[in-house]
């Protein structure tokens, strides 16, 4: 299948945004350059004989009036008798019940695709109060919160459900991605939201059967997260930023690799660090029992010896579709091709190893407190690692043990996905991932144990049993 970008190109899908007017520009403007066709017929006078030649349709709440949720409800229901697939956008669901209301009003009546949002407004959709302020939807308390709203609207309409924020999760209930994709920059121009939705929609357009696709959304938001990545290198601040975006849009060539995934509140289920001189037989036990995330932590051995270890560790993750992350040493990530690192308050900072790596690359942080968290989340951490919850015996300068509830403060206070860490074994797992937590980070209990791989299916089980409960 060519790329979505050449097939947007290729068809030229006409869509139908109905959206806000401080937008209203950048959508058109945005859809062209992407190569489809913008039409914004707003008035419920015309926008039911529009949709009806049009390949796709985008209901968009901002600017919400009564005259337009009419228009909308009609547009849609035409839409929906012509198989033609629609994409909300409930701006503001969650920040007014008026707002809230809309849009379950549309996703009861209309044949919805794709529903398109921020964390806040598909917690709200799922009637989960999280926090919302004006339209931009406060990134709090959110970890797997935000993954079991978006999968119970899924699940209930019918639809693929995509949540925007640091990393993008894009569910139809049952499969889950993660996109990896975008730069600060898209949330200092008004209507990035709004262009992804539009995008969507055109993806769904060129895709043809209009059916929902988590992979058709979730490459319509990779294409508009790396087209912010590339506009930001050309770019010397807003203004010239969102001129490059437009730029960038346009650009033909594939879209990068590897930047859509399980998300990694699935990967982390069961993350096991090689230390101590671990044996490579027994990280090839772990990933057989599906570990898929790996910490190379030998940090005691002589560098050399270490890139060596290493690169056979990342031979046995490639073989497996795991992830490989390094314990501190960001060259030795690179020298060895890992994924990324895992960084603690006393490594190199957050902000300087993602410089160095790239946005592709997965930087996990070590926080034991929320302010700690916070600052790890805005500098652009992918994940915490929180601890100790129980006591250790593999970490001479680990703190006392805090107990599982650090788990909670810290998940509490940022949208990343955390672990807990230090003494987690068989009976410890299930209370981290009821605290919040996505997984949890082992050495003895697996590393040390008489069958490695039994150990870490019996901790891997109790993880998956423990989300189930929290994600029903
Ligand atoms: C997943 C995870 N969480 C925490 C740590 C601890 O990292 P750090 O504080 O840098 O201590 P060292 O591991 O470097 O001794 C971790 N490694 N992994
Ligand atoms: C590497 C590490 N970091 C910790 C922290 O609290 O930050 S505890 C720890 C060691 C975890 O090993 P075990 O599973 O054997 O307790
Ligand atoms: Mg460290």
């Amino acid at each position: 299948m060519t790329g979505l970008p050449e097939r947007v190109r290729d068809r030229r899908p006409l869509v139908h945004a109905m959206t806000n007017y401080v937008t209203m520009d950048w959508v058109a403007r945005g859809l062209l350059a992407a190569g489809a066709r913008p039409v914004m017929a707003r008035d419920g006078a015309e926008a039911p004989q529009v949709v009806a030649v049009a390949d796709a349709l985008v209901l968009n709440l901002g600017n919400w009036s009564p005259a337009l949720q009419q228009a909308m409800l009609e547009a849609g229901e035409v839409a929906s008798r012509h198989g033609i697939p629609v994409v909300l956008d409930p701006v503001g669901a969650g920040g007014t019940a008026i707002r809230t209301r809309a849009a379950l009003e549309l996703l009861e009546r209309v044949k919805v695709t794709a529903v398109r949002g921020n964390a806040g407004e598909i917690m709200a959709l799922a009637g989960d109060q999280g926090l919302v302020r004006g339209v931009d939807a406060a990134q709090e308390a959110l970890g797997l919160r935000v993954e079991r709203a978006a999968r119970a609207v899924a699940r209930r309409s019918g639809c693929v459900v995509a949540v925007t924020g640091p990393a993008d999760l894009v569910t139809d209930g049952r499969r889950t991605l993660a996109v990896r994709a975008g730069h600060p920059l898209m949330a200092q121009i008004p209507g990035s939201g709004c262009l992804a939705t539009a995008l969507v929609a055109a993806a769904l357009a060129a895709q043809g059967d209009g059916a929902p696709s988590v992979a058709v959304v979730a490459e319509a938001l990779l294409w508009a997260g790396w087209a912010g990545e590339e506009a930001a290198r050309k770019a010397s601040g807003p203004g010239s930023f969102a001129v490059a975006y437009l730029d960038q849009l346009g650009q033909a060539g594939p879209l990068p690799a590897g930047r859509i995934a399980p998300p990694l509140s699935d990967l982390l289920s069961l993350y096991v660090l090689v230390s101590g001189a671990t044996p490579l037989s027994v990280v090839e036990a772990v990933l057989q029992a599906g570990c898929r995330m790996i910490q190379f932590r030998e940090k005691h051995l002589p560098l050399p010896v270490q890139v060596e270890a290493a690169a056979r560790v990342r031979e046995a993750c490639w073989r497996h579709g795991a992830l490989l992350l390094i314990n501190d040493r960001v060259d030795l990530a690179q020298a060895v091709g890992a994924d990324g690192v895992h960084l603690g308050q006393d490594d190199l900072p957050v902000a300087v190893a993602r410089r160095i790596l790239g946005p592709g690359a997965i930087v996990g942080a070590t926080c034991e407190t929320a302010g700690e968290a916070r600052i790890a989340q805005a500098a652009g951490a992918d994940y915490i690692g929180t601890g100790p919850v129980y006591a250790t015996p593999s970490k001479a300068d680990a703190g006392k043990p805090y107990g599982p509830d650090v788990v909670r403060r810290v998940s509490e206070a940022i949208r990343l996905p955390v672990v807990g860490i230090g003494g987690i074994g068989i009976g410890g797992a299930a209370p981290v991932i009821r605290a919040g937590g996505v997984g949890v980070a082992v050495i003895s209990s697996v590393v040390g144990a008489p069958d490695p791989g039994a150990a870490a299916r019996a901790i891997l089980d109790e993880v998956e049993r423990a989300k189930e409960g929290v994600l029903a």
